[in-house]
């Protein structure tokens, strides 16, 4: 979960580009934001939305806006403040109408030409599409479709749901969506701007977040409520598991809002690491407030975990929510052990295993009156790598504690992700590199190391133990689990490289 990773090109003997579709760290999602408003600000809006998702996506960030006769499309790279909070800017956006996105690529590597959301000419009008997920079948149907005759201007997999909506046979726009959507696989949460709607779809299980907010009659579709919150919209509700909404302009003015299921119901499967990591604190997934959930994390690796310490310190940012809760549960007094500098940004960081490390050292420093001489419980959120655990367990050592214990809120991740999380390779993964539990520990170097169980985890967030039969959660980097096929895994024998002729300059 570090800092957007540079184009991974390489070249191939035949001269093509080869797209790395695979990346090596865990690192953050997408957010998309979709207004059909009542007033000329719709870019504005968006662009706030957007600044409030900034979290799931740092790489890039685009919005299209429609003015009633026109789309107009702004895409850049870089963060949301850097491009979106001028007059100027805005004023090339104009419309009641918009969509946006923020990018951390996990298909198709860090370019403009990536950049959602994505805008095709259709026979029926255009239409704009931003994506949150990852499709597991879209290598497949992107060879089908180039053999087809289709062109393809980018290498990212949500491409291919535009080219799908193209080929179409159905007349509604709403209908030619539904049609794409059904022959894509894997996590989505879609949202999509035509001249007079503003569509959204959540995949069948529901891996990837998407709410309905309401602005003085006015339908948003968000990636989280922390994004309505800001400009001061209503909840209206969660779009649920499969279902894909269409909210119109009809002519005489007035917005209507359609529901479908295309794919019948069935329960949903919320990807567990939006309540570990991504997902904002202060927003509400799927009817639960992601900070209590994370303090229930540390409360029952409190009770699973009984260390017996002077200090509970979270590794801050993610850690805090779990570490009050450790603290509140064990009676052992929580103090900000560690400062992070905000001013380090996750782009600051590259993705060279060395500059990596160097990084955590940029982020975070010792307080040491909190440390010396203590016996430490460090609470983080999450063990990817290593990287993060490696330097601040050595940096509270060497600020004077007499003992590092590390207690991390979330089980040992065992597998990558391939629904929009950008995971490492399984083999980079430590829990992997070290299987031996006590060979972990003594590489991390800390005094005892303690993960939340799968039950532990299942009990924070839904009450409840895991049912392994039907697991109510997405958790497939804990237990291998997957909840879809991974078409283009299988079929590339686990190595999905996109080629493409061109290598994008800039
Ligand atoms: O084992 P690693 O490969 O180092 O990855 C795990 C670390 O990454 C995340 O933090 P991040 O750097 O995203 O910062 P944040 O907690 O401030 O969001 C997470 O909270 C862990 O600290
Ligand atoms: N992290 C995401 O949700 C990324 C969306 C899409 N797969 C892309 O790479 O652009």
């Amino acid at each position: 979960m570090h800092a957007p990773h540079a184009t991974s090109a390489a070249g191939t003997q035949d001269g093509h580009e080869e797209f790395d579709l695979d990346g090596d760290s865990l690192r953050e999602e997408c957010g998309v934001f979709g207004i059909l408003g009542e007033q000329d600000d719709a870019a504005a809006l968006t662009a706030l939305g957007l600044h409030a998702l900034q979290h799931r996506g740092q790489e890039a960030a685009g919005i299209v806006t429609f003015d009633g006769e026109q789309f107009r499309s702004e895409r850049h790279m870089g963060l949301v403040g850097d491009h979106y909070t001028d007059a100027a800017t805005l004023e090339r956006l104009p419309g009641k109408a918009a969509i946006g996105h923020v990018r951390y690529s996990t298909t198709g590597e860090t370019a403009l030409r990536n950049v959602q959301p994505l805008f095709a000419e259709l026979s029926a009008g255009g239409i704009a599409v931003a994506h949150n997920g990852n499709f597991t079948n879209a290598l497949k149907l992107r060879k089908e479709i180039i053999k087809d005759g289709a062109i393809c201007q980018s290498t990212s997999d949500s491409e291919v749901v535009v080219h799908l909506i193209a080929r179409s046979q159905k007349q509604r726009s709403s209908d030619r969506f539904i049609d794409a959507i059904s022959q894509m696989e894997g996590g989505y949460a879609l949202i999509a701007l035509t001249r007079t709607k503003l569509i959204g779809a959540r995949d069948p299980n529901g891996i990837r977040p998407l709410v309905l907010g309401d602005l003085n009659g006015s339908p948003i579709l968000a990636s989280e409520t922390c994004a309505l919150d800001i400009i001061g919209a209503k909840f209206v509700r969660d779009i649920k598991n499969g279902e894909v909404i269409i909210c119109e302009r009809q002519a005489n003015g007035e917005i209507t809002i359609e529901s479908s299921m295309p794919f019948g119901e069935k329960p949903e499967r919320m990807c567990l690491f939006e309540y570990v990591y991504f997902a904002r604190p202060d927003s509400i997934v799927s009817g639960r407030s992601v900070y209590n959930v994370r303090k229930n994390m540390g409360i029952n690796l409190a009770r699973e975990a009984q260390v017996d310490a002077d200090v509970v310190v979270p590794i801050p940012d993610g850690g805090t929510p779990a570490a009050i809760g450790y603290a509140q549960e064990s009676g052992i007094p929580f103090e900000l052990g560690i400062i992070r500098n905000h001013y380090v940004g996750r782009t600051f960081i590259e993705p060279s295993q060395q500059i990596r490390a160097f990084g955590v050292k940029l982020k975070h420093s010792a307080n040491r009156g909190q440390l010396d001489g203590k016996r430490v419980i460090l609470v983080d959120d999450s063990v990817v790598r290593g990287t993060t655990s490696l330097k601040i367990v050595q940096m509270v050592r060497d600020a004077g504690a007499k003992e590092v214990h590390l207690c991390v809120s979330s089980p040992k991740i065992t597998h990558s992700d391939y629904y929009g999380i950008d995971t490492p390779d399984p083999s980079k993964l430590i829990a992997n590199q070290y299987v031996d539990h006590d060979a972990m520990c003594e590489f991390i170097g800390c005094d005892s190391l303690h993960f939340l169980s799968v039950d532990g985890l299942y009990e924070a967030v839904g009450g409840v133990k895991r049912d392994p039969k039907n697991p109510q959660f997405t958790d497939h980097y804990f237990t291998g689990e997957y909840p879809t096929r991974l078409v283009d895994l299988e079929a590339e024998k686990g190595n999905i490289k996109q080629r493409s002729m061109l290598r994008e300059a800039g």
